[in-house]
């Protein structure tokens, strides 16, 4: 078997056109510009790839994004103060506070310091217990755009096993809580987990976001599942690659994302679908009717 290659840059693509015309409606119609703010602590280049990554996402579909940067000693206390400005201002819809940040932060409360009607990372406990049980307003982005990658490509969630490799609060454990939602029978799989293959070859659907290269090779996959590679790894020839051994994998999976080109791009896209998701609440909480496009969301309910 030879796994059919699920095109996250092609499915963000699509969703990006949906974007640029939802923005449209806003500006024309009701004179919004849907605003994203970044804000970044110091200058670690990884994060300042994705950072730039999400502003031209931004420019792309016609979202204003401002990007606050500052230095990596700065006081946790000026960086809360530019969220509680930020939260205050109407022309702001969505905040994002790049992590991870330096570690003299105490990462809960800067979270809890943005506006939970414009957290748009769904990182504020308040949207992470409304995903818990199933009623959030802000799902994660990259789980978000893993559901959406799901859906696009037509796999049933419902009664199969699915097996998450991966358990931190961005990734495996909001990916887990979807799943779960969405009626899998869920595993989730950590650094502690004795005999990772004894899981992973139950897998119907397999999501990976560990971090390390190869960590999945093809005898650790059932026959014919679904893999999603989350991981994102540099190696020292400058080559990107996931968590699986693609090569490998592909030869027993029926699906499976590239790396680059599969979650990543799906990973930005869904944080302009939520900031613009945000900007249309924030017209109906002025009085006005529900009355845009929520095909997005509409394609994952539930999450
Ligand atoms: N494509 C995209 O859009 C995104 C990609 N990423 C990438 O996904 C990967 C994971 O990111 P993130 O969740 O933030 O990373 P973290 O480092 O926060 O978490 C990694 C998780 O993997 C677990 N883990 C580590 N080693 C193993 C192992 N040998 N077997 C099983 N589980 C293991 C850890 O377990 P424990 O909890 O026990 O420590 C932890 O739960 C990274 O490569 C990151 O770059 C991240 C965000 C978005
Ligand atoms: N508050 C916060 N929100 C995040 O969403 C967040 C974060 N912090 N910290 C770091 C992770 C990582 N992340 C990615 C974004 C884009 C790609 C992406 O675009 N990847 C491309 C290639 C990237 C490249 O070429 O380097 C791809 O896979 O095709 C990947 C990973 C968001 N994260
Ligand atoms: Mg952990």
């Amino acid at each position: 078997m030879t796994a059919k290659i699920i095109d996250g840059k092609a499915v963000a693509a699509g969703v990006r056109q949906e974007c640029r015309q939802r923005v449209d409606v806003l500006k024309k119609k009701f004179g919004v510009s849907p605003g994203l703010a970044v804000i970044m602590v110091g200058e670690d280049p990884a994060s300042a790839v994705y950072v730039r990554k999400k502003i031209q996402a931004c420019a792309d579909v016609g979202i204003d994004s401002r990007k606050f940067l500052f230095p990596a000693d700065v006081e946790q206390s000026a960086v809360i103060d530019k969220i509680t400005e930020l939260s205050a201002n109407p022309s702001i819809h969505g905040i994002l506070v790049q992590l991870p940040l330096p570690k003299h932060f105490d990462v809960k409360a800067v979270l809890g310091a943005i506006d939970q009607e414009k957290d748009v990372d769904g990182f504020h406990l308040y949207n992470v217990g409304g995903l818990v049980i199933g009623d959030t307003v802000f799902p994660p982005c990259t789980p978000y755009g893993v559901m959406l990658l799901l859906d696009h490509a037509g796999v049933d969630v419902a009664g199969r096993n699915a097996v998450v490799v991966g358990a931190s609060n961005i990734v495996g454990k909001p990916m887990a809580l979807m799943l779960m939602q969405r009626e899998a029978t869920v595993s989730v799989c950590h650094a502690k987990t004795r005999d990772l293959a004894q899981f992973t070859i139950l897998a119907d659907i397999l999501i990976v976001a560990a971090g390390y290269p190869n960590l999945i090779t093809a005898p650790m996959v059932k026959s014919g599942a679904v893999v999603i590679d989350v991981g994102i790894n540099r190696l020292a020839n400058g080559q990107l690659v996931g968590d699986c051994d693609f090569e490998g994998v592909r030869r027993r999976a029926s699906m499976i994302t590239p790396v680059p080109g599969g979650v990543g791009p799906m990973t930005v896209t869904m944080l302009l679908v939520n900031t613009i998701n945000s900007a249309e609440r924030s017209l109906n909480a002025a009085g006005h009717q529900p009355m845009l496009g929520r095909s997005i969301c509409a394609a994952t309910p539930g999450i």
